[in-house]
């Protein structure tokens, strides 16, 4: 279980993230929507431990992640994978070798059980056989396939998608779209997942959170989302222009 209690983010004095309360239960999806600039990245690397919050408390498993140790929070961090925007694959090195690359750092598995995990993991994001080529001869699809794959080698508990669908056409959104779906029940993950795709966030989502002026919102199940009435939600969910701008025009107006 994730939880975030009171989580506040300050970047030079610019308070991004204000009083943030969010429990993702074990095996959960949680999707995260809001407006370019919300906050949405940025709560991902605080769950992740990529940064620390200027105010408030993480729990991973019931554990408090302040004043861990770097030893504990490497622990802890172990545990989940994160599949990054635009990939984050290193360039340098065979698709093989970037899915191996956190078992050779984090494991003292050997290189015969590590090519077998390649093998199955790889395998697992319809890209078996595939372990020699590099990423630039991948299209974007099939790199955030091996970012994937790369994100759960080491079977994390938790994993984190930032825009995991971004600048894919539609077919394979949706295959990415499955994918999520099919390791959150093959492997029982707890997912977390940043998307401006509405039809993604409403194929993959137990719950959608939505973040607008450093908050949330709004949170429930996808029919809840779809039936909110906060006019903010509602404009952002239609992909209408000027979220706020509009809203308030709409609430003045009674309307
Ligand atoms: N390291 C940093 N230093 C200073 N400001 C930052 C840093 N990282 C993010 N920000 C600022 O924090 C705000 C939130 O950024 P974040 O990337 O979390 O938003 P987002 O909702 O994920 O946006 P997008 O949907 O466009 O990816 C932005 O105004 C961004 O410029």
């Amino acid at each position: 279980m994730i939880r975030l209690s009171n989580i506040s983010m300050n970047y030079q004095g610019k308070q991004i993230l204000e009083n943030i309360n969010l429990e993702i239960a074990a095996g959960e999806t949680m999707v995260i929507i809001g407006p370019s600039g919300s906050g949405k990245s940025t709560l991902l690397r605080l769950i992740v431990g990529l940064i620390k919050p200027t105010g408030g408390e993480i729990w991973i498993d019931g554990q408090a992640t302040a004043g861990l140790s770097e030893d504990e929070l490497n622990r802890i961090r172990l545990r989940m994978g994160m599949v990054f925007q635009y990939s984050a694959l290193f360039d340098s090195m065979s698709v093989g070798d970037n899915v191996a690359f956190g078992l050779r750092q984090h494991t003292t598995m050997t290189e015969a059980e590590i090519a077998r995990v390649v093998n199955r993991k790889l395998r697992m994001v319809g890209l078996f056989g595939k372990e020699n080529v590099m990423p630039n001869e991948l299209s974007g699809g099939m790199k955030k396939r091996v970012s994937l794959a790369r994100a759960i080698a080491a079977n994390p508990q938790i994993v984190l998608y930032d825009e995991p669908t971004a600048g894919l056409d539609p077919i394979m959104s949706g295959k990415i779209d499955r994918l999520i779906t099919s390791t959150k029940r093959i492997m029982g993950v707890t997912s977390v997942v940043v998307t401006h795709h509405m039809s993604s966030a409403f194929n993959i989502a137990d719950r959608i959170a939505m973040i607008y002026g450093g908050q949330i919102i709004a949170i429930g199940t996808v029919e809840e989302i779809k039936g909110s009435d906060n006019p903010i939600v509602q404009q952002f969910i239609h992909g209408e222009k000027k979220p706020g701008l509009i809203a308030r025009r709409r609430l003045k107006a009674g309307c």
